[in-house]
């Protein structure tokens, strides 16, 4: 590519450069025929923003507190694995760079370097990514692990009871690398020589049997409170109220589990009504631009998480290269703010935004 990138989406390209394929076909992937995949960030673009005229906008904050922690702004990095096949440095620079740009990071049950090391190379804030396994001791250890390490919550994963259907990891017969949090807890056994030893490695570990009443389990084996990621309808939204979840993420897992789940920012708002502010709403999936954020906010999500521009942006630059990302996103989330005539994300409400259903109505 000519020149330095101008947004985050020209890092994916730089990614794909920096990359061996398996690398980056592990990272940019999605399930099956990927519609879900591209749906994420097409829906993003069939709604528009309703601007404020004459407002003073002089003054833009962007600041927020998500679960009662202050950070910079309602944007947060996703939980996604195995980031040394994207740097060398793996975690580390992702955290580092969170902390550098004061930017509360979700740290991958997958992860490449240890909790612990993640911990102790930064003071972001940090939340914790579980996946449950049939041993649930494993499960159980890493969760107090992660309580003593300072992490701050606990986002348990509900979308991959089973591991989605990756072609291009099929195809490259992705490799198992090493999850440091595992070392010494539990083996990687290669067990299967076809297709993508991840896949049945994943599939051979998580517990499929997980179902609601393990969540009241996971709370009796923590202080730190539980979030539950992968809702995407109102009627999960409301069990989840119900067993007393801390928070809900809006997630398709980046549309690598289930295809043809629908894209995160259309049922947003569904789950948001469900929900009627008891906890708070995050989103995930296919936020490129502040723009998107922005369009987040006004369907009422508290922030988005971000999976694959974080990894494309260490994969290019490492530490470096994740600050930029984030900076990029906060940077055009700052200067929508101002050009739709919000100051604070408090402004930002739902008639700064016009959706397709809106448009059809306006029009009968
Ligand atoms: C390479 C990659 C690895 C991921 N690993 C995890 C993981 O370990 N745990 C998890 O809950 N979600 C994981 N996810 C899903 C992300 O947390 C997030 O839901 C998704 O990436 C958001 O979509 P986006 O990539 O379009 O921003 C992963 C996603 C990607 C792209
Ligand atoms: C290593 C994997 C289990 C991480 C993951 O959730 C993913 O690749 O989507």
């Amino acid at each position: 590519m000519a020149g330095e990138p101008v947004n985050v989406n020209e890092f994916e390209e730089l990614a794909k450069e920096a990359l061996p394929k398996m690398n980056y076909d592990y990272f940019s992937g999605g399930a099956e025929d990927e519609y879900t995949l591209k749906e994420n960030v097409e829906a993003f673009k069939r709604i528009s923003i309703q601007p404020r005229i004459l407002v003073d906008v002089s003054k833009i904050n962007m600041s927020t507190t998500i679960l009662g922690y202050k950070t910079s702004s309602p944007i947060m990095i996703a939980p996604t694995g195995l980031h040394k096949l994207a740097h060398p440095a793996g975690e580390i620079a992702t955290a580092r760079a969170a902390a550098a740009s004061d930017t509360i990071m979700a740290l991958s049950f997958a992860s490449s370097c240890t909790l612990e090391e993640v911990a102790s190379s930064c003071n972001a804030v940090r939340f914790f990514q579980l996946y449950v396994y049939k041993r649930r001791d494993v499960s159980e250890l890493i969760v107090q692990r992660a309580e003593r390490n300072g992490f701050k919550a606990i986002i348990v994963t509900v979308d991959a009871p089973r591991f989605g259907r990756r072609e291009a990891d099929i195809k490259n017969k992705m490799i198992i690398p090493p999850m440091a949090n595992l070392k010494g807890v539990i083996s990687h056994e290669v067990v299967s020589d076809k297709g993508s030893e991840l896949q049945a490695y994943v599939s051979a570990t998580k517990d499929a049997s997980l179902s609601w009443k393990d969540i009241a389990w996971l709370k009796s084996i923590t202080n730190l409170p539980v979030l539950i990621k992968g809702v995407l309808t109102s009627e999960d939204a409301l069990k989840a109220v119900e067993v007393g979840v801390s928070g809900i993420v809006v997630s398709n897992h980046g549309a690598r589990q289930l295809d043809y789940s629908p894209a995160t920012i259309t049922v947003l708002e569904e789950v948001v009504s469900a929900v009627q502010g008891k906890i708070p709403v995050l989103v995930d999936g296919g936020v490129r631009r502040g723009t998107d954020v922005f369009k987040a906010l006004a369907r009422g999500a508290q922030a988005v998480m971000i999976g694959r521009p974080v990894v494309y942006g260490l994969s290019a630059k490492g530490e470096n290269g994740v600050k930029t990302v984030i900076n990029m996103l906060k940077d055009e989330l700052e200067l929508t703010m101002a050009l739709a005539g919000c100051c604070t994300v408090k402004d930002i409400t739902r008639q700064h935004v016009r959706t397709e259903h809106d448009r059809h109505r306006c029009r009968i």
